[in-house]
C-alpha cells in the first residue's frame, strides 16, 4: 500500500475517541498500515503534538480491544500523530495545515497521497472540502481522498445540493462516504454464504422465495443526542441508508468478481427497481412508532418524549417497518419487509429469508410446521442458520470474498479500503440520490402527518401495527425467540 498522510478533521471528537483511534490501531498493530503513515489530527481544542498523543492513548484505554500489543507498538503508533488546532471556517489556518503536512512527507520522505477523513458535523462537508481545493491542500502529486461521515443530506433536494457543492472541490471516484454497516463482515459476506453452500444456493430463486425481512432493532434509546435525532428519526438514521443498504446488499444480482463500479452498478439496479410509493399511500406500506416507558431487564427506561433535548410533544419515529417490492425478474411478488427501532427488546441485525414449501410438500403430514428460512445475523453475532425441515443447520460463514478474514471491525476495513483506493464497500452518489428519491415521500408523509404515530413501550419488539405490513401477504415477522436454533449441526 502507498504510503499516504491520513489528515483527520474532528480528531476531538465522538466518533474518532470511540471508533477512528481503536481503528487504525488496529491496523497498525496487524501491520496493515504503510511502514511510512503520518496522521495529522484537527479540531479547534488547543492541543500540543504530546497531549494529543496522550488523549490517542486515553482513547484506546477505553475503546480499544487491546493494547498490550508488542512492546513499542503504542508508542510507534501515537508517534504519528501530529495536532493542529484549526477552526475549519478559517481560510488563513489551512496555509499552516498545508506547511505542516508538506514538513511531515518530507521528514517521512513519502509522496503526497492526502486522505482527508471529515469527522465533523455534515454542515461542514462542503466549506472543508471547498477550503481544501482553494488552499492548494489537495493540489498533490499523488493521490487525495475525502472520506465523509453520514448523514449526506437531510432529504432529497438538499442531498442533490451537497453533492453539487462537493463535485467542485472533488470528483465522485475520490469521494468515499461511509456507511459503516458496509463494511460489516457478514454484508460483505453475504454472497459467498449464498454461493458457497449448494443446499442455499439451490434454495436461491424466486420460485422458492416467499419474503425477505431485514431487522436491525437496538436496546439503546438516543443516548443524549435528543436534538440530533429529533431532526432525524429511525428514517432518516437508520432507514434511508443503513436499512436500504441491506437490501441493495441481499438483492443485488451477485457481482461476478469485487470490483467497485460493478458492485455499485448492480445495488443501483435494485433501487431502480424498487417500487416506488406515493406519500399518499405510504399508509399502506409504512408503520412508524415511538417508544413510550417501558423495561429491560428490570431497567426501566423514560419514554422517548422524556429524554433530554427532545420535544414533549415530538411525533418523532423511533421505529420504522415498511413493506417494499422490488419489480424485476428476480424479486417480482416477493416482498421484502423492513424494520428498524430503538429501544427494543434485542440488539440484532438480522436477513431472515423465508421460503415457500415445496410442491407437495404442504399438507402431506410430514410437513414442516415452520417455513423454511435462511436466517443471517449479521450482529452482534456472525451466524448463519438454515432451518430445514424442521432441522437447524449452522452454515460455516468463513467464506470470506477477500482477504481480510482478519479484520472484524466495520471502521477497520472501510479506512483499509479508503487507504488503498478500494470503493467497492462505499456509499456511491447515485446510491445516496435513489435511496432519498424513494424515501422523500415518506418523509413528506410523516411531516404531514398523514400516517398514525404508533407507540410501543420500551423493551418491546415494537408497534403490533407493523402486523399489518406482513398480515396481509399472509406473513408474519419472524421473532426473535422463535430464531433462536433448537438443534444445531455442522454443515461441512
Ligand atoms: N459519534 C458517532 O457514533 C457517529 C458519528 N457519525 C458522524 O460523524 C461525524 C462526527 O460526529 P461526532 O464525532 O459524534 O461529533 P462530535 O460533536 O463529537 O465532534 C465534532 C468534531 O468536530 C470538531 N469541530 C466542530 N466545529 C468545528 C470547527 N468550526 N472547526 C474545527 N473543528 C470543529 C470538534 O472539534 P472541537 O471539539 O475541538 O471544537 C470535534 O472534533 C458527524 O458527521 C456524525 O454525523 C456517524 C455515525 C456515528
Ligand atoms: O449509524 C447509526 O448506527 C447505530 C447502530 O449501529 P450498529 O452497528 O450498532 O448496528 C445507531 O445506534 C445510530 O443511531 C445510527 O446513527
Amino acid at each position: 500500500m502507498d504510503s499516504a498522510t491520513f489528515i483527520l478533521f474532528g480528531a476531538t471528537g465522538d466518533l474518532a475517541k470511540r471508533k477512528l483511534f481503536p481503528a487504525l490501531f488496529s491496523l497498525y498493530s496487524k501491520r496493515r498500515l504503510p511502514d511510512a503513515f503520518s496522521v495529522i489530527a484537527l479540531g479547534r481544542k488547543g492541543f500540543t503534538a504530546l497531549d494529543f498523543q496522550d488523549y490517542v492513548a486515553r482513547a484506546l484505554h477505553t475503546y480499544a480491544k487491546q493494547t498490550d500489543e508488542a512492546p513499542g507498538t503504542l508508542s510507534s503508533f501515537l508517534a504519528c500523530f501530529r495536532y493542529y488546532s484549526l477552526d475549519v471556517t478559517d481560510t488563513a489556518g489551512y496555509e499552516g495545515l498545508l506547511r505542516l503536512i508538506q514538513e511531515r512527507e518530507r521528514e517521512l520522505d513519502i509522496p503526497e497521497n492526502r486522505l482527508f477523513y471529515l469527522s465533523v458535523a455534515p454542515e461542514f462537508f462542503h466549506d472543508i472540502a471547498y477550503r481544501i481545493k482553494e488552499s492548494g491542500l489537495g493540489d498533490t502529486k499523488g493521490w487525495k481522498r475525502l472520506v465523509i461521515e453520514k448523514p449526506f443530506g437531510h432529504d432529497l433536494q438538499s442531498a442533490i445540493e451537497l453533492h453539487e457543492k462537493m463535485s467542485g472541490s472533488f470528483e465522485e471516484h475520490e469521494i468515499y462516504r461511509i456507511d459503516h454497516y458496509l463494511g460489516k463482515p457478514m454484508v460483505q459476506k453475504l454472497h459467498s454464504v449464498i454461493a458457497s453452500h449448494p443446499q442455499i444456493d439451490a434454495l436461491w430463486n424466486r420460485n422458492r422465495i416467499s419474503n425477505v425481512q431485514i431487522t436491525a432493532s437496538e436496546i439503546v434509546g438516543v443516548e443524549g443526542r435528543g436534538d440530533y435525532y429529533e431532526g432525524a428519526g429511525a428514517i432518516r438514521d437508520m432507514f434511508q441508508n443503513h436499512m436500504l443498504q441491506l437490501l441493495m446488499m441481499i438483492a443485488m444480482r451477485f457481482p461476478a468478481g469485487r470490483s467497485a463500479d460493478e458492485t455499485i452498478a448492480r445495488k443501483c439496479e435494485v433501487l431502480q427497481a424498487l417500487r416506488p410509493i406515493s406519500k399518499a399511500e405510504a399508509a399502506l406500506h409504512i408503520v412508524r412508532g415511538q417508544y413510550t416507558a417501558g423495561t429491560y431487564e428490570n431497567i426501566t427506561f423514560a419514554p422517548y418524549r422524556d429524554e433530554p433535548r427532545v420535544q414533549t410533544d415530538s411525533m418523532t419515529d423511533t421505529f420504522v417497518a415498511a413493506r417494499l417490492w422490488i419489480d424485476n425478474e428476480q424479486w417480482s411478488n416477493i416482498p421484502f419487509y423492513i424494520r428498524t427501532g430503538k429501544r427494543m427488546k434485542e440488539k440484532l441485525t438480522a436477513i431472515t429469508v423465508e421460503f415457500e414449501p415445496k410442491q407437495g410438500e404442504c399438507g402431506d403430514g410430514g410437513s414442516s410446521a415452520a417455513p423454511d428460512r435462511l436466517e443471517i445475523r449479521i450482529n452482534p453475532d456472525e451466524r448463519v442458520f438454515l432451518h430445514y425441515k424442521d432441522r437447524v443447520i449452522e452454515q460455516k460463514a468463513d467464506a470470506v470474498a477477500r482477504s481480510d478474514g482478519a479484520l472484524s471491525d466495520a471502521y477497520e476495513r472501510l479506512l483499509l479500503d479508503a487507504l488503498r483506493g478500494d470503493a467497492t464497500y462505499f456509499t456511491h452518489w447515485e446510491e445516496v440520490e435513489l435511496s432519498w428519491k424513494w424515501v422523500q415521500p415518506v418523509l413528506e408523509a410523516f411531516a404531514e402527518n398523514r400516517l398514525p404515530l404508533h407507540t410501543y413501550p420500551a423493551g418491546t419488539s415494537g408497534p403490533a401495527a407493523a402486523n399489518t405490513l406482513t398480515g396481509k401477504q399472509g406473513h408474519a415477522w419472524w421473532l426473535y425467540e422463535e430464531m433462536a436454533p433448537r438443534k444445531i449441526e455442522e454443515l461441512i
